[in-house]
């Protein structure tokens, strides 16, 4: 390479040494203070820096949670620090690293208003300045900066220096990479040339008002800057080298909630590619973060393969991670710095990139020529340099490893067209509601359009690790396997915590006073929901906000907030004896509230077969609580430790994975996968789930339709697990619809398969009204061991004495565990739920679920769907 001085010959060697070497991506947090709108509605920041590097969540009252409270990144920044501050003590060292020939890339990741534009401005604005200072300094050098930026809006690329609205193509350049067709490049020539080209991308670069921002980015940024420089000496000789590299400046959109951005139409669609591309960078970087061998899925969106070098590749990056500290908003916050933890692992390898000039390659080239020939000539130390055996076990151990990768895969598809094959027999010769299912493919657009992003091999009908049947005793209640696809983020914790607060993962507590469990449950009109998650944010205690995320879940916690818990006065004089026949007792609750199940339909009352998982149902907890550091990637998926009494126990995530395979399958294959559609549901674009629609009476149907459920139920002998799990997760929200009629039709499907006299077959064996009472016992035995394991002795006392069972009587577990579900009065089922609730730990299994991998299963309350209507058929086998 050319002349280089001494300051120069100093940053080169450190370059030098950074090159070619891993690097892990730098993550840098900063924390957004509250905005004067957020002041306005007392909203209470819970978030702090306690140091240089680690951020704090100081709300208390969140006992009980399996997250940790602290996290540790590189360089935290409170908020009242400057950009100059960020840019300075973080993002500066490798911004500047272009100047060497080394790729960079800086990015702003964080949810809407957090930030990001704010910080990345400042940024670019200072990382120019500096660029410019540079080459003042190094006249002896000649440089050359070039200036493009482009947006990528509703995954259209659009060239934002020029005024035509055209979309820009990808290419695949077998040397440059992924490249941008057709794009403007601006030579820089000054700073006022840069002002100039930053304010003529930000007038069109794609703005709108959003309720949590007024200038809300609904795009995503990337303006690129190349440096290319030579030693003046050598220019024009023939001989020079050439640096060359880009720093790239990514402000990405905000990943949004549409409920809580109360986004509709455009902004609604918006969101929706928002939060899709950002589901595929967290996708990338969190498998990035595991391991770089296999397939990284680059290719799925827009900005991943745009950015690919920068995430993994030849490059340098920082990531800075804007968080809002409000309390309204710490599910999103979570889902960023959970991001930030995968994003921590990641590492690249950077190189410094020469072009050199014929005659300098030339000389290069001989030089190599000259080293090889060296090398041949002394055999041993050729041989000593390149270990051959260390070169073959290596090479023995990948391919084992690939062996290995397709003896499982195979397995999967072997089961999975097993599997396809038992339904399409079920299915018979049912062609109508298989047009109808083909129908519903065709007219839906946007699944071509999430095809085309969605490659093929997300194909979830033959990769479905979510579905408990297809346990194939590898990833059968893993959770780690069984998220596989799941986000350590999520783009869009969707409606739950507002929409669905009243139902999102609640268990109720044993004990306190309230009636508030009931008003939780009670579904909401459609019109409150803003209304609702005002309030919440007002709420400066915490308490709503409190109910909304951990303390629900912390089933049996004293400390919780009242508001929480109701009375368990029980006037002890309902229950005498045990009964002999499950499934028929009709005791209440002792606080009375009975409601004679003998008023229904006989038809109601059969004796069905309980729902019962496969062999995937097992339970997961996560008992691990990190106080203070980072997550590690154990904490960072469900901890999958179990014990032998709960063996038999299914978990919520596998419930959620035999909720979404009805839904797949009643719904036809619209979905591409549970990951696509638990995301696209979320954002709002509807048409990727067909979803039956949300009618303007909900709440009173939704009653209508819960209090069918609880019949159905106890008439098919449905699972206590299975009851409570749904009963908890969906209680009322206009989103729960699809669940609440998936549910229905696959009850009324049972009831009358079973009227008629017909047998469900499950894996060869024949479901029967005794074989579900006989599982149904099994479950209670089960729940009889947790009781012994999982209550203290006064809690058990305290349960026997509120659900009238004589504390010397025999048999008290059991008599409970008869008891729990057997009438249909919503307030003995309240308390059926908390008590089951707390003995399989759904609050930590359901907390740690939904938080960690954003798990949402609400469809838009904004989007309408036409209302289609399937025949109930084979998703029946997949439940006995
Ligand atoms: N660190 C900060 N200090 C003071 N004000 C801030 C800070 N960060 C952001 N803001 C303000 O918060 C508002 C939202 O910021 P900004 O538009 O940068 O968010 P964003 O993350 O880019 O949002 P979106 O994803 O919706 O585009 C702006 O008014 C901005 O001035």
């Amino acid at each position: 390479m050319g002349a280089i001085d001494g300051e120069q010959m100093v940053k080169w060697e450190k370059m030098q040494s950074v090159s070619g070497r891993e690097e892990k991506i730098l993550v840098l947090v900063r924390l957004r203070p509250l905005s004067d709108k957020e002041i306005a509605v007392n909203e209470v920041a819970d978030w702090e820096c306690i140091n240089d590097t680690t951020i704090l969540y100081r709300n208390t009252l969140r006992e009980g949670s399996t997250f940790p409270s602290a996290y540790t990144f590189d360089r935290v920044f409170q908020g009242d620090c400057s950009t100059k501050q960020v840019y300075e003590e973080g993002a500066k060292e490798i911004a500047l690293s272009v100047v060497s020939g080394i790729n960079s890339s800086i990015f702003a990741y964080g949810q809407t208003s957090s930030g990001k534009t704010y910080t990345m401005n400042g940024i670019t604005e200072y990382s120019v300045a500096d660029i410019f200072d540079y080459i003042n300094r190094h006249e002896e050098r000649a440089f050359v900066l070039k200036f493009s930026a482009i947006e990528i809006y509703n995954e259209v690329i659009r060239d934002l220096l020029s005024t035509e609205n055209n979309a820009l193509r990808l290419r695949d350049d077998p040397e440059r990479g992924t490249i941008v067709e057709k794009l403007t490049e601006e030579t820089l020539r000054d700073w006022a040339h840069l002002k100039e080209l930053l304010s003529f991308c930000e007038a069109q670069r794609q703005v709108g008002e959003t309720y949590l921002n007024e200038k809300s980015s609904r795009s995503h940024q990337i303006i690129k800057l190349t440096v290319e420089s030579s030693a003046r000496e050598f220019l024009g000789k023939g001989n020079s080298t050439t640096l060359a590299a880009s720093v790239n400046f990514v402000d990405l959109a905000g990943s949004e909630r549409a409920s809580q951005a109360l986004s509709a139409g455009a902004r609604l669609k918006e969101g929706c590619h928002i939060n899709r591309s950002l589901l595929t960078l967290g996708t990338v970087i969190r498998k990035l973060s595991k391991e770089r061998q296999g397939h990284i899925n680059y290719r799925d969106s827009k900005l991943t393969r745009i950015l690919q070098p920068c995430l993994g590749g030849n490059a340098r990056t920082a990531i800075v991670c804007t968080l809002s500290t409000a309390r309204s908003h710490v599910e999103q916050t979570r889902n960023t710095l959970l991001f930030a933890c995968c994003a921590k692992e990641v590492t690249t390898k950077a190189q410094v990139n020469v072009v050199m000039s014929d005659k300098a390659l030339v000389k290069h080239l001989q030089k190599e020529v000259a080293r090889l020939e060296s090398e041949l000539k002394t055999p041993a130390h050729a041989a000593s340099n390149c270990d051959y055996p260390a070169l073959l076990r290596k090479k023995d151990l990948q391919i084992e490893k690939m062996g290995k990768e397709i003896r499982e895969l195979t397995m999967q598809r072997d089961l999975a067209q097993s599997r396809v094959q038992d339904l399409l027999q079920m299915v018979g010769n049912d062609h109508k509601s298989t047009k109808e299912v083909d129908d519903a493919w065709e007219d839906d657009c946007s699944v071509s359009e999430s095809s085309s992003i969605y490659g093929p091999h997300h194909d979830s009908r033959f990769r479905d690790f979510n579905n408990p049947h297809f346990n194939d005793g590898h990833n059968g209640g893993n959770p780690d396997e069984y998220c596989k696809e799941v986000q350590c983020i999520e783009t869009d914790d969707s409606n739950r915590d507002n929409s669905r607060t009243d139902n999102g993962i609640l268990a109720p507590p044993l004990s306190g006073e309230g009636n508030t469990v009931q008003e939780m449950m009670s579904p909401r009109p459609l019109h409150e929901e803003s209304e609702t998650s005002q309030i919440q944010d007002n709420s400066a205690d915490g308490a709503l906000e409190q109910r909304s995320n951990d303390v629900q879940m912390t089933v049996g916690s004293s400390t919780r907030n009242a508001k929480l818990t109701r009375s368990w006065s029980c006037s002890g004089n309902m229950m005498t004896g045990s009964p002999e026949r499950s499934g028929e007792t009709e005791y209440t609750p002792a606080n009375g509230f009975a409601r004679s199940f003998l008023g229904r339909p006989e038809g109601l009352r059969r004796n069905l077969p309980p729902l019962v998982y496969g062999d995937a149902t097992r339970l997961s907890r996560n008992d691990s609580q990190s106080s203070i550091g980072t997550p590690s990637r154990d904490e960072l998926r469900v901890n999958s430790m179990r014990t032998s009494a709960d063996e038999d126990i299914t978990s919520v995530q596998t419930f959620v994975a035999g909720m979404k395979e009805m839904v797949k399958l009643e719904y036809g294959k619209q979905l591409v996968d549970g990951q696509v559609q638990k995301n696209v549901k979320d954002v709002g674009i509807g048409p990727m789930l067909e979803s039956p629609g949300t009618p303007l009476d909900w709440p009173l149907q939704f009653k209508k339709q819960q209090e069918e459920i609880f019949e159905l139920w106890q008439a098919c002998r449905v699972s206590l697990i299975h009851r409570t799990y749904f009963f908890l997760l969906f209680t009322g929200d206009p989103t729960d619809s699809i669940y609440i009629e998936v549910e229905l039709r696959r009850l009324s499907f049972l009831r009358e398969t079973f009227s008629h006299e017909n047998k469900n077959v499950k894996d060869g064996q024949i479901a029967t009204l005794s074989s579900s009472d006989k599982s149904l016992c099994r479950e209670r035995e089960m729940l009889v061991k947790l009781m012994q394991r999982r209550l203290s002795e006064e809690e058990r006392k305290s349960l026997f004495k509120k659900w009238s069972i004589g504390l010397n009587s025999k048999r008290r577990r059991m008599q409970l565990a008869k008891r729990l579900w057997s009438n249909t009065d919503m307030n003995h089922i309240i308390e059926s739920a908390s008590v089951i609730a707390k003995l399989v730990r759904f609050s930590e299994q359901g907390k740690a679920f939904k938080e960690m991998f954003g798990l949402s299963f609400s469809t838009p309350f904004q989007y309408q769907t036409r209302r289609r209507s399937y025949p109930w058929k084979n998703s029946t086998a997949s439940l006995l």
